[in-house]
């Protein structure tokens, strides 16, 4: 069970997230809700160190980032992992269902040929004929046995390359920013923890912010303004190849994180990011209208 709190704890808990709430005009849903408590309690490291630094930096704290940080640090065991898992058993379930059967079988046919053989007589050919023919029925039963078996395993053997799959997919799913396509924290997190205790030893990082964004939002709409973020993630992205790590890490706001680069190289790219998508052209599908220049901010 993941929440251990007695009612009177639950209680004061639920006091503190409503007031953060209502102090960041939060609508109380299941999302803000959940987050928010996981903050108050502080439960979650990687929540409370993300709205820690965004409140320490004064930025707004809205459902956009309240959904982000759910998705990227709480949604975990969702429907498609627990209908992965159930596939999982029932291919396991249904293989040892065929394998006990097969061993039965198996067994069975043991006895009968052991008995059969002791029953064979040269003298009483009768006898030995009928033998002989319960042998050969027996046979091919085991044999009919041994096929639905091998079917069973060569099914099996399919479902779990098709599961594997969707496991594979199911994780970078949870790795990969929706919106945009890069990666999202809890992917920066690792990383960087990988990256140190491999002794990497220069780490280079380029915060990038998208200037002003708040008003192509209030302008034009969240539409434009989800288009305009996936479009300049995929600027981002372009500069960065193989060679480094892309983050959102919050709503307008990416990360690049460079290993083995030096301070030159990280000013080179992050110049390179901010001429490209200075360089980018949106315009307003609705009345052909371009919208301004978007420009971004690197440190
Ligand atoms: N369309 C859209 N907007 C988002 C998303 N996530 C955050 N935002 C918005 O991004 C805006 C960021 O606003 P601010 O933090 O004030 O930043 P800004 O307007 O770029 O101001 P400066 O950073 O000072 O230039 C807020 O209006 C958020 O609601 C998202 O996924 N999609």
């Amino acid at each position: 069970m993941k929440y251990l709190d007695t009612i009177e704890q639950a209680d004061g808990m639920l006091q503190k997230t409503l007031g953060f709430l209502k102090q960041h005009r939060l609508p109380a849903n299941p999302i803000n809700y959940g987050v928010v408590y996981e903050y108050m309690a502080e439960t979650n490291k990687d929540i409370s160190k993300t709205l820690d630094r965004d409140l320490k930096a004064g930025k707004t704290i809205d459902s956009f980032l309240m959904e982000s940080l759910y998705k990227d640090f709480i949604l975990q065991q969702d429907a498609k992992q627990e209908a992965i898992v159930d596939d999982v058993h029932n291919v396991v379930s249904t293989t040892q269902k065929h394998a006990t059967k097969a061993h039965k079988d198996t067994s069975n046919y043991i006895s009968i040929l052991d008995e059969g053989m002791s029953m064979l007589d040269r003298e009483d050919t009768t006898l030995s004929k009928q033998v002989i023919d319960r042998l050969i029925k027996i046979s091919s039963s085991m044999k009919n046995s041994q096929t639905v078996l091998l079917k069973a395993l060569r099914q099996a053997q399919a479902k779990t390359a098709e599961l594997q799959q969707q496991i594979d997919e199911y994780e970078e799913s949870k790795q990969i920013d929706q919106l945009t396509g890069l990666f999202n924290r809890s992917v920066l997190n690792q990383t960087v923890d990988m990256w140190v205790s491999n002794d990497v030893q220069n780490i280079a990082a380029i915060a990038i912010n998208l200037d002003h964004f708040k008003q192509f939002n209030d302008n034009y709409g969240v539409t434009i303004g989800n288009v305009i973020l996936s479009k300049v993630a995929q600027k981002v992205k372009s500069y960065v190849a193989d060679s480094g790590l892309p983050v959102r890490t919050g709503g307008e706001e990416f990360l690049i994180m460079i290993p083995e680069a030096d301070v030159h190289t990280a000013g080179e790219i992050a110049e390179k990011v901010r001429q490209g998508v200075e360089k980018l052209q949106f315009v307003n599908a609705k009345n052909r209208q371009r919208l301004p220049k978007v420009t971004v901010s690197s440190v």
